[in-house]
């Protein structure tokens, strides 16, 4: 039972800023319930007087009246508990969504943007009838239910030991049947969310899939996931199908017992034709809120298991909210002796890392694999946090600033996703929306992108597809987004793969004029980069090894004559 209290507090968390709607449907639903309570009784009353050859058009009415304010309070409760219902979902969906924008970057990445993806969409759907009308419902139900047993005892007591009796086996059975019924759909919904993850991945990787000849091995995975929620699926209906066959049978045996019986008490003058008819219109429907109870019960554990997993979210760490207001924090940016690792277990990614990038000028960083470069991007944009050591934007440590006031005037050129969902214009106006056109255009020009944009058939308001432009006019789109914010310290990541030439030029020359205005930060995998710098400087295992100019390092850094003598085999030109 505490389970059951705990789990559904979490439904709970998602119903309760809409109590009052919830309680006001209740009332309907109890009116409208009393209504039918009240309808055998009526009949009865119909019968009573037909035996005592009175007029019957006042019972008759009666019976009309009731109808007609049923079917009224029956249709706005349904309309209201319908809103409801979409509110909820629309109320989960925001939450998920506002907490996915608000987690720290790395807790964020570690999860599969698939499942992720299916708690927006189907979990909170599984929640939604769950947190409305099953509340409700459940609470409607069993008043009706208790109603009904105290309307029958007032009518005969015997008819009424048998009835609760049949009743008692039918609880007894849901209460045994249930928590199966729950973890099944629990399982089903967790094989579900696998397969959103692996869905997307596949498909996220359809060329790699294709390529290694993987598609049945891939199929046969993503099948095997589709079978467990079958099964699961299948196990759940199963259980619902005992329930209900056997509470179905059970009540239509009461049913004729009651015939039978109240036939022989009828016959020995021990009770009137008419009490055993409104008895019996009661056994009849009985049914409804055994339905009622049964299937919002079931609709609850999938709406809790659905309503679990939206809230697990809530476990992914949060960015620090702070201000987000920019504040003046100067140009420049520093890394003081960070340390930084990305789990308290792993070893250090940085160790001990101090690298100074000015004003102004091109900063660039080389080094193997594995030697921290990224990391070094990831701690200047606050996504992998300092454990010793600091970064300073103009001498303000990152400690005195919110993330988003550290990453201000910062643009960002990411090296394998470049461009974000929309058309050339979202992208390019994704950081500085008020840019005006004739920004938008000089950056095009710069950037070599002006015949792009003519030849795409929307111009600017092009859809960016795989298809519709390269690799390389990525890159640039990117860059030109990052350009129109005007920042003061620009971070690219280049591309490690190959560009063409057009793009390796428009993208230097780019650096090369942004250097002048404010501060460049590049991860560098070409020679030409490297050669631009004003500064380089050469990571190894987690360390700053060396810097200089391209021609000191060449004299002192054994490191830096290696890695340069690979760019130079990379980019040798093929013959
Ligand atoms: N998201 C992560 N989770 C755990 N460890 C990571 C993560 N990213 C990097 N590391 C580890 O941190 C260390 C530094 O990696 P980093 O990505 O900064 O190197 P890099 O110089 O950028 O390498 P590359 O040129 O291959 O991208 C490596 O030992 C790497 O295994």
């Amino acid at each position: 039972m505490a389970v059951f209290t705990s789990r559904f507090a979490v439904l709970w968390f998602f119903a309760r800023p809409h109590r009052r709607v919830l309680v006001f449907a209740l009332v309907l639903g109890l009116i409208a319930s009393s209504m039918e309570l009240a309808t055998p009784l009526v009949t009865k009353w119909v019968l009573d007087t037909l035996a005592v050859g009175g007029s019957i058009s006042g019972p008759v009415a009666a019976l009309f009246g009731l109808l007609v304010v049923g079917a009224l309070i029956g249709w706005w409760q349904s309309v209201l508990l319908g809103t409801l219902a979409e509110d909820i979902v629309l109320g989960a969906r925001r939450h998920l969504i506002a907490r996915f924008l608000s987690a720290k970057v790395l807790s964020l990445l570690r999860k599969s943007p698939g499942d992720l993806v299916t708690r927006v969409t189907s979990d909170s759907v599984l929640m939604r009838e769950a947190a409305s009308s099953s509340l409700v419902g459940l609470v409607n139900g069993s008043v009706v239910l208790v109603g009904t047993l105290i309307l029958m005892a007032v009518l005969d007591l015997v008819l009424f030991g048998v009835t609760l009796a049949a009743v008692a086996v039918v609880a007894v059975l849901f209460g045994a049947l249930m928590p199966g019924i729950a973890t099944a759909q629990e399982k089903a919904q967790a094989a579900l969310a696998d397969l959103g993850g692996g869905t997307e991945g596949t498909l996220r990787a359809i060329k790699t899939v294709k390529a290694a000849g993987a598609e049945d091995r891939q199929r046969d995975r993503l099948f095997a996931d589709l079978d467990r929620a079958r099964n699961h699926g299948v196990r759940a209906v199963r259980r619902e199908a005992v329930a209900w066959t056997v509470s179905w049978t059970g009540i239509q045996a009461v049913i004729i017992v009651i015939l039978a019986l109240g036939a022989a008490r009828v016959a020995a003058g021990e009770m009137a034709v008419s009490t055993l008819v409104a008895f019996l219109l009661y056994a009849f429907g009985l049914m409804g809120p055994i339905m009622e109870l049964s299937q919002n019960m079931t609709a609850l554990q999938a709406g809790i298991a659905a309503a679990a997993r939206i809230r697990e979210v809530d476990a992914l760490p949060r960015e620090a909210a702070g201000d987000a207001h920019a504040v003046d924090v100067g140009p420049g940016l520093a890394l003081a002796a960070v340390e930084a690792r990305y789990s308290a277990d792993a070893r250090l990614a940085l160790a001990g890392v101090t690298i100074d990038v000015p004003e102004r000028g091109h900063v660039a960083l080389v080094g193997p694999s594995g030697a921290g470069k990224t990391s070094v991007m990831s701690t200047v944009l606050g996504f992998l946090e300092p454990e010793a050591g600091e970064v300073r934007r103009g001498g303000v440590s990152y400690s005195q600033l919110s993330p988003r006031q550290a990453r201000a005037k910062l643009a960002y050129v990411e090296q394998e996703t470049p461009v974000v969902p929309g058309t050339v214009r979202d992208n390019l106006l994704f950081v500085n929306p008020d840019a005006s056109d004739q920004d938008v255009a000089r950056v095009l020009g710069e950037l070599g992108l002006d015949s792009l944009v003519a030849e795409l058939p929307d111009g600017l308001d092009s859809v960016l597809t795989d298809t519709n432009v390269s690799g390389g006019q990525r890159q640039r789109i990117a860059i030109a987004r990052a350009l129109l914010a005007e920042p003061e310290i620009l971070l690219m990541d280049e591309a490690t793969a190959q560009v063409d030439g057009v793009t390796e030029a428009a993208i230097h020359e780019a650096i090369r004029r942004q250097a002048k205005r404010g501060a460049v930060l590049t991860i560098a995998h070409r020679l030409s980069t490297v050669v631009d710098a004003d500064r380089i400087v050469v990571m190894d295992g987690g360390r700053v090894v060396a810097q200089g100019t391209h021609d000191e390092l060449l004299d002192d850094s054994e490191l830096y004559r290696e890695l340069v003598a690979a760019f130079r085999l990379e980019s040798a030109p093929l013959r």
